[in-house]
């Protein structure tokens, strides 16, 4: 039944073949172009590519809402090529079910937690994704929430609205402001350095990070400090969360961590939902340990409306939209689409995640 709103598309057998790589490919195809399945409906431009490349057949998922697991299984059985987003997992189950064929998976995204890496690197299979290309807009919206959440935007728009609004009030809508501040940065990598040189103008007094291991390069451009998560926690107004979710990160920020730190201290996390238990998060905001969190990202999404999370002013949640500008997702596409290509042909994609 599925398959009937899928869009099937024959590419050309067109280009001219460039490699020796290139020409094994070639050779399939001239029997059999390479398969690429597209898990959903994305910025065009990318499946344009793919349309057009003349290696390949594509079949999509061309809708707004997840493929079912079921179509998805049934659809990847025998594809060269998976174009995948992070919604969609990528296990043993569903690599069992693509077989042997499946070559390259390309995911849009620059998070890969939805991979299981080791059972893709055992059979062999490239993995594309699309870092850099994001930084900016995911650095952009970080700084949105943070300031929504910090000096009370949600709180304050609909008060304006409802009649809360009286006359003014010196004690009324008070937030936390960022200059003066200390600004703590969990994972000082692309988007954590973004932010950081985002933030520098407010007037931050200063930055504290803390990563696996020190990277005095990178925290020279906004002057951070390497510091233990324990003292981050003490020490920062403002802690942002922008490191991969991995077994390490998960729950890392938790009771304990809620427990050290200010009671006037803002969360902010768009990195992944699970890095942050949101029980603890839930107590450590009901109970004044902390004063507020924004959230991008949550566990599960989307966050159920009837989540306690959601019953409080002082924690302002976003439907993991960091990365939705229109040209960030354009590019996002086309990349992923480029990747995927690349891996096709046995050339070296513009972004592979090394294995
Ligand atoms: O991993 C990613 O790419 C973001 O979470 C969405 O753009």
């Amino acid at each position: 039944m599925w398959l009937g709103h899928s869009v099937k598309v024959l590419a050309q057998l067109s280009r001219a073949v460039g490699s020796s790589h290139t020409a094994q490919v070639m050779k399939r195809s001239q029997h059999q172009l390479a398969k690429v399945y597209v898990s959903r409906r994305v910025p065009q431009e990318g499946v344009n590519l793919l349309q057009d490349s003349g290696i390949c057949e594509v079949t999509q998922w061309d809708f707004d809402e997840t493929v079912p697991r079921s179509e998805l299984l049934k659809q990847v059985a025998g594809a060269h090529g998976l174009f995948c987003l992070l919604t969609e997992k990528i296990d043993k189950e569903l690599l069992d079910a693509a077989g042997p064929n499946l070559k390259v998976i390309s995911t849009m995204s620059v998070g890969h937690d939805h991979l299981s890496l080791d059972e893709i690197k055992k059979r062999g299979i490239r993995v594309g994704y699309t870092p850099d290309v994001l930084t900016d807009a995911t650095a952009e919206l970080t700084v949105a929430l943070l300031l929504a959440t910090s000096r009370r935007l949600m709180e304050a728009v609909a008060e304006a609205k409802n009649g809360g609004w009286g006359t003014w009030k010196p004690l009324w809508m008070c937030g936390y402001g960022l200059s003066n501040s200390t600004v703590g940065i969990v994972g000082l990598g692309r988007i954590g350095i973004a932010v950081g040189q985002c933030l520098k103008p407010f007037g931050v007094k200063k930055f504290l990070y803390t990563d696996f291991e020190p990277k005095p390069d990178i925290a020279a451009q906004i002057q951070a400090e390497y510091v233990p998560l324990d003292k981050l926690a003490e020490e920062s107004d403002f802690v942002t969360l922008h490191c991969a979710l991995t077994p390490e990160t998960q729950g890392l920020y938790n009771k304990d961590l809620f427990s050290k730190m200010k009671k006037t201290a803002v969360l902010i996390n768009t990195s992944r939902g699970a890095v942050v238990n949101q029980e603890d998060l839930y107590q450590a905001l009901t109970t004044g340990q902390i004063a507020a969190a924004g959230m991008d990202v949550t566990v599960p999404e989307p966050l159920p409306t009837d989540h306690p999370l959601f019953t409080l002013k002082n924690c302002v949640i976003l439907p993991h939209i960091a990365s939705a500008t229109i040209a960030t997702r354009t590019t996002m596409s086309v990349l992923a689409a480029n990747n995927l290509l690349s891996g096709l042909r046995g050339a070296p994609m513009p972004k592979e995640l090394t294995l």
